[in-house]
Order: C-alpha cells, then structure tokens, then sequence
C-alpha cells in the first residue's frame, strides 16, 4: 500500500446552474500514475483547477501532504503540486531556459530588494537555478535548445519543456493535462518514457488523456468521468469492461485519429479503452 500523497474528498463544482464536477473523490499514492478519462466536457479540468486552486470547489476538500491546501495557485505550487495546461502556456519570447527558470522561482527564496542590489546571495541563487533548470533541459531532451525561443519549438518540443517548468518546482505530484494532444506516435511513445523517468524521480503523476494506449501504458489506476460523476476507478481491466465507459464511449467514429469534438468520445484508434493494448 502506497503512503497517500493527494486526497481529494467529495469535491463538488458549480457554474450557476451547471455541475461541472459532481461529488467526486480520488487519492494518489507517493509514486504512482494515475490516469483521468472521460469525454469531452466531462470535467477533468475543471477538476485539475478545483485541485491548483484556480477555481474553490463548491464542496469537498483536497488534502496534499495531510493538509488541506491553500486556494491559491502559488501557494498550490509552493505545497508541492505542479501542473501542465491542455493549451500549451510558455511564454513564447522567452528562451527555453528562461521558461524554466520562470518555474523554478517558487523555490528561490532570494527577495526583490536582493535581486535589485545582484548581492552574492542572489548571484547563488541564480547560478543553482540556472544549473537546475539545465538539468532539466537535460533530462527532458532539450538542453542542446535552451537558448532557441520557446515559439521556434516544434510543438512535441514545446510540450517537454511545459513538463521540464512545471519540474523545475520540485513537485511531488505532477498533473499533466493531454500531455500528448498534437503529438505524433513516436512523440507519444517518449512522452510515455518520460513519464516513467518522472515518477522514478519519485514525483506521483495523475494524468489526462484521451489516448487510451498511452494511459493503459503508463497508468496503474485510471478514473473515468463522465458528466462531471467518477463513474468507475480501476485498473485496465476494470476500465476497459466495465459497461458504463464502453456506453459513454459508444458512438466513436471507426477512422478518426483524435477526439470527436461533436461527442466527445474517443476514437477508436489507440483510443477506445475498449481496444487498447492488453
Ligand atoms: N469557468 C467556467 N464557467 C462555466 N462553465 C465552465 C467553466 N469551466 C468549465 N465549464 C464547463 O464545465 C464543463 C466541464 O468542462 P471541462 O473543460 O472541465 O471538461 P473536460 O472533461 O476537461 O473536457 P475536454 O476533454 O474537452 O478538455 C463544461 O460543460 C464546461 O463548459
């Protein structure tokens, strides 16, 4: 049994009348991977946001570390929770290694007054953040770009470096939101490599994703919403029969290679979490 590091508890969110997500609950375990599907609109980032503390849930409560956390992204950050966005948010003008020095500065605890005066302090500072963030670079394949503006990035590349800015907060659980939307099969396959050396860096990942191969590949848990509800928690087996899911994935277009926008269920290509790989 894994030490619980996130606990969501009955976390409810209202829009006026729309219930965006429903009473739902979830825990993630020091170093696991756990995965979040659900059709379009179901939910899921919505629920990513009641956990950063962009949105305050209506109801429930999310506990990280034994405490309940702060409703407030920074602070979000500070406890130890990072995230990726479904739209890829660097800033574009800035180099790579600027973006990831931007993700580090949670952990840098050098003040204003000393940034101003560049005192030896602040140079220390600077100096551990900049070989930090190289590491990073390093370890999601894009050292030899740290000086390319992140716009010129191919858009796989661009991702990567969304994930090495969200590691350069020392997370001890990462979200990533559809790390793979736009991504080749090949990009996908090393984004799947890369979430594995991320948890044996001992940082637990709950993850969103339409591509059901890559959240059966990676995930030992996976939650299904649908409709703002957890419908079913399991493993693959569990996911992949359980009727619920095959009805509110039903109705895939066959050829299709990304998510139907007009019914938000999966295609079945690598996506159905009836077809996935056993
Ligand atoms: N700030 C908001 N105000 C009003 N409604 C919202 C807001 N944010 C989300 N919603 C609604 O909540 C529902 C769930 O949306 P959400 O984006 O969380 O779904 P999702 O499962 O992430 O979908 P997708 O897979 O398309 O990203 C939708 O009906 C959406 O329109």
């Amino acid at each position: 049994m894994t030490d619980t590091l996130l606990d969501v508890s009955g976390v409810t969110m209202r829009f006026g009348g729309l219930t965006a997500v429903n009473d739902v609950s979830l825990t993630v375990g020091q170093g696991e991977i756990i995965g979040l599907i659900g059709p379009n609109g179901a939910g899921k980032t919505t629920f990513f946001n009641c956990l950063t503390g962009l949105y305050v849930p209506t109801e429930g409560t999310v506990t990280f570390r034994g405490s309940v956390l702060p409703p407030k992204p920074h602070l979000v950050t500070q406890a130890g929770i990072a995230r990726t966005f479904q739209n890829i948010r660097l800033f574009a003008n800035m180099t790579v290694l600027e973006n990831v020095l931007v993700g580090r500065h949670t952990r840098t605890r050098e003040g204003l007054l000393s940034a101003i005066l560049r005192g030896p302090g602040y140079r220390r500072a600077e100096a551990e953040s900049r070989e930090k963030a190289m590491e990073l670079l390093e370890f999601t394949g894009l050292a030899a770009k740290a000086d390319h503006l992140s716009r010129n990035l191919p858009y796989g590349e661009q991702r990567k470096l969304e994930i090495a800015r969200a590691m350069a907060s020392d997370p001890g659980l990462l979200l990533l939101d559809e790390p793979t939307a736009g991504m080749n099969p090949q990009e996908t396959r090393a984004a799947e490599e890369l979430v594995f050396a991320i948890r044996d860096k001992g940082v637990a990942v709950l993850v969103i994703e339409h591509d059901m191969r890559f959240i059966f590949n990676l995930c030992t848990r996976t939650a299904v919403l649908v409709q703002g509800q957890k419908i079913v928690e399991g493993d693959r087996e569990t996911v992949q029969n359980d009727e619920r899911v095959i009805t509110a994935y039903l109705g895939a277009p066959l050829a299709e290679t990304g998510p139907d926008q007009a019914t938000g269920a999966a295609p079945v290509t690598g996506t159905d979490p009836t077809e996935a790989d056993q």
